[in-house]
């Protein structure tokens, strides 16, 4: 028989198996609506049990459907063939016959684990290992792997070979795929890991780590569902562009729990995008910046008021500079918080002016009426509200754009070259918002300084229709009330019980502290690669901040070690790159090869433009999926008018935006002037490993690529 043949019959056979998968889901599908209106039919019956009933009934049909709802390509994409004689097809939900045996076992669980960790050296029971392709309803394709020839039935058949490959041949569009049907057994271990602790994912350019947090996260969500579900699970990216591209892998798993941030966003009112040159925001991640702060936290107020001067009956009180000063230190002592002990300062100038008042012999009442009359009086407390005012942590930030005290505050602290370098950065903060470096800064004023006290704002009922009338409500919609809530939960939700941080490696030490504080009660997943980092400060200070956020968790450890993302070709340029500044560092190997080398075009400066919209003109016609083009980040806005005009499909981004990106053709743009130091080596790095098919480097530059 030709191998045609066989692979026909056997895709006829998994058909079969897939076409009863459907059929059950249709009448599931049917059977969950049906069920659902019933419910809302029992209403009719008016006992206080059938309403109960009815609302348990209404809302776990809903559910269900949904679910059976959600659109599921390739729902079957594995089979699974044991020693014992059983066969298990694996897909993305578990679904049951109407006998309740198992059609389709769920990826998450733990029948389905051998699926992804089976190997010929270590079979765990497994004798053939099918992968199902398929597109909507029809299968395609099959790939087999006999892990057990020994033990294989007469008659076994094996087909096909490299399924991982074929799915990596293949374009990837927009947005990340998820990688549920080709997971391998080293990615495997590491989403299965404990959920308790710390789990830290390690690994080169396109080993799949964002891929793993991704599924991690869906794995947790699915093996115990209250607990992720109900603590939540906070998902940090580096930058917007780079929680855009990942949005989508979570909903195509079935999970739109978790929440996505950037670390320009976790603060709330925030979303910062604005960047800081590479030596600035090393200071302004060190955590040596927290001393700088607390001392703006305990400086008088710019322009604000610098004596107090009153006449009380005929007599003027008067407390000089100096008298403000003490009173304000005094008031600040024991690392009080300034917004919280506002009221200790006004109570310290009570008593200064009491005492000024006793004195001078003034005809005075009780202290406290004194100090209502006082309090009475429109110009102090206009004084008072000059004086010590309710901070935001905004509006003590950008005292610091103030070179005296930029100085004043990081005196002894920061080296004089440092303040030099900061000098200037905060220039931007009132017309243009914070940078990314900044955001933290602002978390740790926010804690230094403690919130102003706010009145207290009325909770609304959602079910509150007008005044003293309930609306009348089904269990199901209330459930769907929390569940909103939860979704949406407090402004500056600090309860998660899992914290996803991916690459890691550009996480900076103040910006630890800030998800830290985010993730007290959290059991954590880290990935990143050091490879990639861009940050040029103290590594032990790093690495000291990162334990603090950590705490005494225990961890486990995970290295990946293939590279999935790029061809061997693209690889081989990057690894190039990184291996001049270390040599030793052991690199991912890249198992696909298109047979097509990169590309480097040397152009003068006056023809840069047009080489580079003509480079991606040409992409744009050889490439399917998405082309980047990548530039240093000072000359983002200048290439970005170069390529203007063309389609969605090119998209623009800075050699830092492009961290954890992926794009199926790159063309990279005067990579010599990404290079200028050891941490700009490794953004070029970074770089030249984003692209799946093609890669082009074009600059002024001849020479920038070392060789081998
Ligand atoms: N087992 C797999 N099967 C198929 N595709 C995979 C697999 N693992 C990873 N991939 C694909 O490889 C690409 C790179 O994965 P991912 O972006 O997660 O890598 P990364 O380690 O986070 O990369 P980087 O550090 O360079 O940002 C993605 O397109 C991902 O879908």
């Amino acid at each position: 028989m030709s191998d045609t043949t066989v692979l026909e019959q056997e895709i006829a056979v998994e058909q079969e198996h897939v076409d009863r998968v459907y059929a059950r889901l249709t009448q599931l599908r049917r059977d969950a609506s049906r069920a659902e209106k019933e419910g809302y039919q029992l209403a009719g019956v008016g006992t206080f049990g059938a309403l109960v009933e009815r609302d348990a009934m209404v809302f776990h049909q809903a559910r269900r459907r949904h679910a059976l709802d959600a659109e599921h390509e390739g729902l079957v994409f594995g089979r699974l063939d044991l020693l014992t004689g059983a066969t298990h097809y694996v897909g993305r939900m578990g679904i049951r016959d109407d006998n309740a045996k198992p059609l389709v076992v769920d990826w998450r669980a733990p029948a389905a684990a051998a699926f992804y960790r089976a190997t010929p050296a270590d079979p765990l029971g497994v004798v053939r290992r099918r992968m199902i392709q398929s597109t909507r309803e029809r299968v395609t394709g099959i790939e087999d792997d006999l892990l057990d020839p020994d033990a294989a039935p007469e008659g076994m058949r094996v087909v096909g070979d490299g399924a991982l490959l074929a799915s990596l041949a293949k374009a990837t569009g927009r947005g990340m795929r998820d990688i549920v049907a080709t997971i391998q057994r080293e990615q495997d271990d590491a989403i299965r890991s404990p959920a308790s602790g710390v789990t830290i994912v390690t690994g080169g350019p396109g080993t799949g780590k964002t891929a793993v947090a991704l599924h991690r996260a869906a794995y947790l969500l699915y093996s115990d569902r209250s607990r992720f579900a109900g603590g939540g699970i906070l998902v940090v990216g580096p930058s917007g562009v780079f929680v855009e591209y990942i949005a989508t892998v979570l909903p195509s798993l079935g999970e739109e729990t978790a929440t996505l941030r950037s670390l320009g966003s976790l603060v709330p009112g925030w979303d910062a995008t604005r960047v800081d040159p590479g030596d600035v925001a090393s200071i302004k991640g060190s955590l040596r910046m927290r001393r700088v702060l607390e001392r703006a936290s305990h400086d008088a107020v710019p322009g604000g008021p610098t004596e107090l001067k009153l006449l009380y009956h005929g007599t003027l009180l008067r407390l000089d500079a100096n008298d403000l000063d003490r009173i304000r230190r005094a008031a600040l002592q024991r690392g009080a918080r300034r917004n919280e002990v506002r009221g200790h300062g006004f109570d310290r100038v009570f008593d200064a002016l009491w005492a000024q008042a006793r004195d001078a012999k003034v005809r005075l009442p009780e202290k406290r009426e004194f100090e209502s009359e006082l309090a009475d009086r429109n110009d102090f407390r206009e004084f008072l509200k000059a004086w010590w005012p309710r901070f935001t942590p905004m509006r003590v930030l950008r005292w610091l754009a103030d070179p005296k005290r930029l100085r004043a505050y990081a005196n002894g602290v920061l080296s004089r070259e440092e303040i030099a370098t900061l000098q200037g950065s905060f220039d931007a903060l009132a017309e243009h918002g914070p940078t990314i470096a900044d955001v933290a800064l602002l978390d740790e004023l926010d804690e230094i300084m403690g919130r102003p006290r706010q009145p207290q704002k009325k909770t609304k009922n959602p079910f509150h229709v007008r005044d003293g009338i309930q609306e009348v409500s089904t269990y199901a919609d209330r459930q769907a009330a929390a569940r909103a809530q939860q979704v949406q939960r407090e402004e500056d939700y600090r309860e998660y019980a899992h914290v996803v941080v991916d690459e890691s490696q550009d996480v900076s030490p103040m910006q630890w502290r800030m998800i830290g504080r985010r993730g007290s009660y959290a059991s954590w997943t880290i990935v990143g690669d050091p490879a990639q980092t861009a940050w040029s400060g103290d590594p032990a200070e790093l690495d000291r901040a990162r334990d603090r956020a950590l705490g005494s968790r225990k961890r486990n450890s995970y290295a990946l070690t293939t590279n999935y993302r790029n061809s061997s070709e693209i690889f081989e340029v990057a690894a190039r790159v990184i291996r001049t500044i270390m040599p030793d560092l052991p690199l991912p190997s890249a198992v696909r090869s298109t047979g097509v080398a990169p590309a480097d075009v040397v152009s003068g400066v006056p023809g840069l433009p047009e080489a580079v919209r003509e480079l991606a003109e040409k992409q744009l016609a050889e490439v399917d999926g998405t082309i980047g083009v990548i530039m240093p980040v000072p000359r983002r806005d200048e290439v970005a008018g170069w390529v203007a005009g063309l389609p969605e499909r090119v998209q623009v981004v800075t050699a830092l935006e492009a961290k954890g990106m992926e794009y199926d053709s790159v063309v990279l743009v005067e990579p010599s002037q990404i290079a200028t130091d050891p941490a700009g080596v490794r953004t070029l790095y970074v770089a030249l490993s984003r692209a799946t098919q093609r890669l082009t480097t074009v600059g002024t530059n001849p020479g920038w690529l070392p060789n081998d």
